[in-house]
């Protein structure tokens, strides 16, 4: 075990919400005399996190599962309910960029309060005041005032200049999700840079791609619970296929009552070459059926069969009946589902397979196989890398 980064333990957070549902003249005055009635409503519940040094963590979730609230809370910019937060680090927040803003100042003036209120240095700010607005792309708006500025120039600016900071652990919220594609690119690179110069980073984002290149271990939140936490590529993709919360729950029980819920159980997986045998030894741009067993205890309409690769860490590429359009129609009893790849696009190594089926609307998992499978790659030809690209040289001559 490395160092300890941020520490979370046991950590609550309650919002009270006041009902203000005094319509009549009565209730009015009724209320006045009646402290206002509260609801409560509970965002975080009993979260624990323990991010090292260097490491980069993302956490997903949908739409109000409780991410940003938790990165404020480890930002102190909100209170918990119960529970603690430990920072061991200088740590800076990329979460609501641009606050503190003068619309009515120009854009240099703009930078010095907001780097100011970011912790630089007055001599720092002078320093990299330039380098700010070329990161921007402003140079040609550098003493206009910010209000004549779009929105996303703004948070382009915000983040041009809360970059300057030399943090030590970063929290950043969606920042990937304003500003146009180069700007992105930008940001990203920025990301992978503090990474690469051992910044622990915390980044909540809905590009699941974005983290999965920049994530190391991914926190999964459903509902303002941890519903799991490890490495990025396996948590990712049991939120893409909704693996039941109680799947991935702890305790063997729960686990028990999830298998026992099994519509369909993929019973095994065989890749077939072009002999049509079973095989786990393939070359380079041969043909490749993956052939996924299924027995299905009961009638079950339309299931959706997924199936991804894997070489080593890196997410080679994952697809779905649904996605090519193949509907797999009722399904009772034992059968297989095949994916056909005429050529295979892979030119070495040994390649990991995941398997699942879900219902027809991927809301309910039936079963998943996480890496379970493998078969190996061999490269016929003097060519290098992992792609075989089926790429012909063309040459001209002028003179
Ligand atoms: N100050 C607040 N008062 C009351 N409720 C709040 C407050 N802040 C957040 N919430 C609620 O807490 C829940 C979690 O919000 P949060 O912003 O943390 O979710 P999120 O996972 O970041 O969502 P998103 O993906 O939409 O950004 C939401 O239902 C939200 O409405």
């Amino acid at each position: 075990m490395g160092e300890t980064a941020v520490k979370v333990e046991h950590l609550w957070k309650t919002f009270r919400i006041p009902h203000e549902r005094r319509n009549t003249l009565f209730e009015n005055i009724i209320g006045f005399f009646r402290p206002n009635s509260y609801e409560t409503f509970t965002v975080l519940k009993d979260i624990n996190l323990e991010v090292e040094r260097g490491e980069c963590i993302g956490i997903i979730g949908d739409n109000g599962s409780g991410k940003s609230t938790l990165l404020k809370i480890i930002a102190k910019i909100l209170r918990p309910t119960s529970g603690f937060v430990k920072v061991f680090g200088k740590l800076t927040p990329f979460l609501e960029l641009g606050v503190g803003f003068q619309p009515e100042l120009s854009v240099r003036e703009n930078i010095r309060i907001y780097a100011t209120i970011m912790g630089l240095p007055k001599k720092v700010i002078d320093d990299r005041i330039d380098d700010v607005i070329r990161f921007a792309g402003l140079e040609r708006f550098e003493d206009a005032k910010l209000k004549n500025l779009s929105s996303g120039m703004q948070v382009r600016l915000a983040f041009s200049t809360a970059i300057q900071t030399d943090p030590d652990i970063l929290l950043v919220d969606e920042v990937l999700a304003v500003g146009d594609m180069e700007f992105q690119q930008k940001c990203f690179r920025v990301f992978e840079d503090y990474r690469d110069s051992g910044v622990t980073i915390l980044f909540v984002s809905h590009d699941l791609n974005a983290v999965r290149m920049l994530c190391d271990r991914t926190l999964l939140l459903s509902n303002g619970e941890r519903v799991d936490f490890g490495d990025t590529n396996s948590i990712i993709d049991k939120y893409i296929y909704k693996t039941d919360v109680s799947e991935v729950a702890e305790t063997s029980s729960e686990k028990e009552r999830a298998s026992t819920r099994k519509e369909i159980e993929i019973v095994d997986v065989k890749f077939v070459d072009k002999y049509g045998c079973p095989n786990e030894n393939f070359v380079a741009g041969d043909p490749l059926r993956v052939r996924i067993f299924f027995d299905a205890h009961g009638t079950v309409r339309s299931p959706v069969f997924g199936i991804i690769f894997y070489h080593g860490d890196t997410y080679c590429y994952g697809t779905t009946t649904e996605f090519k359009g193949s509907d797999t129609g009722i399904i009772n009893g034992k059968g297989y589902v095949d994916f056909i790849i005429p050529s295979l696009p892979f030119l070495q190594g040994r390649f990991e397979v995941t398997v699942a089926v879900a219902s027809h609307d991927y809301s309910t998992q039936y079963d998943w196989h996480d890496r379970r499978y493998a078969f190996n790659v061999h490269n016929p030809t003097r060519d290098l890398g992992m792609m075989l690209i089926e790429g012909t040289w063309s040459l001209r001559r002028d003179a």
